[in-house]
């Protein structure tokens, strides 16, 4: 498995990485979508940098609008030149400039950034609607301080990723149909055991047994009744391996430490010490 500054491109992810980039350098934007923890928003950003163009990230939000997305008129300038340079003659210009205040939106489409819009269905549909135009006729419309609208022709090197959660998550927007026929969707498909070890040892600093006990043993309690379902167990896997090298815990399944950071992290921590008792990773 590769490592690319602090990704790891385990075999599951990488041919998606690849066709993800090729869609994205030929201007096809592209939307990640997922359960939550399978590498969404890292693989996102991920792209973006290897895009090698800035990049604008912005999160959606139940509140977010349009506004916050594109920009807003601020108000005018107003420029005055009087010109007394020959005595016998005054002359007097006034001018008046509209001032707009760009969002990431409006400078990631004029500078040829990357936008990464995580979890865009966390903003309501018609904050996202100005979207169409911009993927559909290269164009961003915006609004003037009278009322009307001016555009912004889009820069052939913008790209868009989004990314998703599945839409029965809770405070999930459903996806436009117009938004989803623009983009290409690619379904993470969540890590499996050897390549959470992966990227625990990468990232932590754990060795790969190590991880690989870590990985068995959260496993073990994720799938005990009452834990708490969860997308991903990587998220959990890398906070166990944080604890125990910060604190020194053996990583030892019949470790009375480790047996409760890992029933906290799936959500067991309700549990008595007396259910607790006995259990062992089998
Ligand atoms: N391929 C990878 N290499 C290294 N670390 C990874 C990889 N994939 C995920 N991670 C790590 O796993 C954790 C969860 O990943 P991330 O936040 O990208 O998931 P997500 O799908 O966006 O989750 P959510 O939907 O909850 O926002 C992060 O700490 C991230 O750094």
């Amino acid at each position: 498995m590769q490592e690319h500054a602090g990704v790891v491109v385990t075999p599951s992810i990488a041919g998606l990485i690849e066709r993800a980039f090729m869609y994205l350098a030929n201007g096809i934007p592209v939307h990640l979508s997922g359960q939550p923890g399978v590498g969404k928003t890292t693989l996102a950003l991920h792209l973006a940098h290897r895009l090698g163009r800035s990049v604008h990230l912005l999160h959606g939000d139940e509140v977010l609008s349009t506004t916050e997305l594109v920009g807003a008129p601020l108000g005018f300038t107003r420029r005055l030149v009087v010109d007394e340079f020959i005595r016998s003659v005054h002359r007097r210009e006034e001018s008046l400039t509209e001032r707009w205040v760009a969002n990431r939106l409006a400078i990631a489409c004029r500078s040829g950034g990357v936008m990464v819009y995580d979890e865009f269905t966390r903003s309501r549909p018609e904050a996202n609607n100005v979207l169409l135009p911009v993927l559909e006729e290269r164009i961003l419309p915006l609004p003037t301080a009278h009322g009307d609208v001016t555009f912004l022709r889009v820069h052939p090197e913008f790209r868009l990723i989004l990314t998703s959660n599945p839409g029965e998550q809770a405070g999930v927007h459903a996806v436009q149909e117009a938004l989803l026929d623009r983009v290409v969707t690619l379904t993470l498909p969540g890590y499996g055991l050897d390549e959470m070890v992966s990227i625990a040892a990468a990232r932590t600093g754990i060795t790969p047994d190590q991880a690989h006990t870590l990985v068995e043993t959260i496993a073990h309690w994720a799938a005990r009744p009452g834990a708490r379902p969860r997308g991903s167990l990587l998220r959990a896997v890398l906070m166990a391996a944080r604890i125990v090298v910060a604190e020194g815990i053996p990583v030892d399944p019949a470790d009375a430490r480790l047996r409760s950071i890992a029933a906290d992290l799936v959500g067991l921590s309700g549990q008595t010490g007396e259910a607790r008792e006995g259990e062992m990773v089998g």
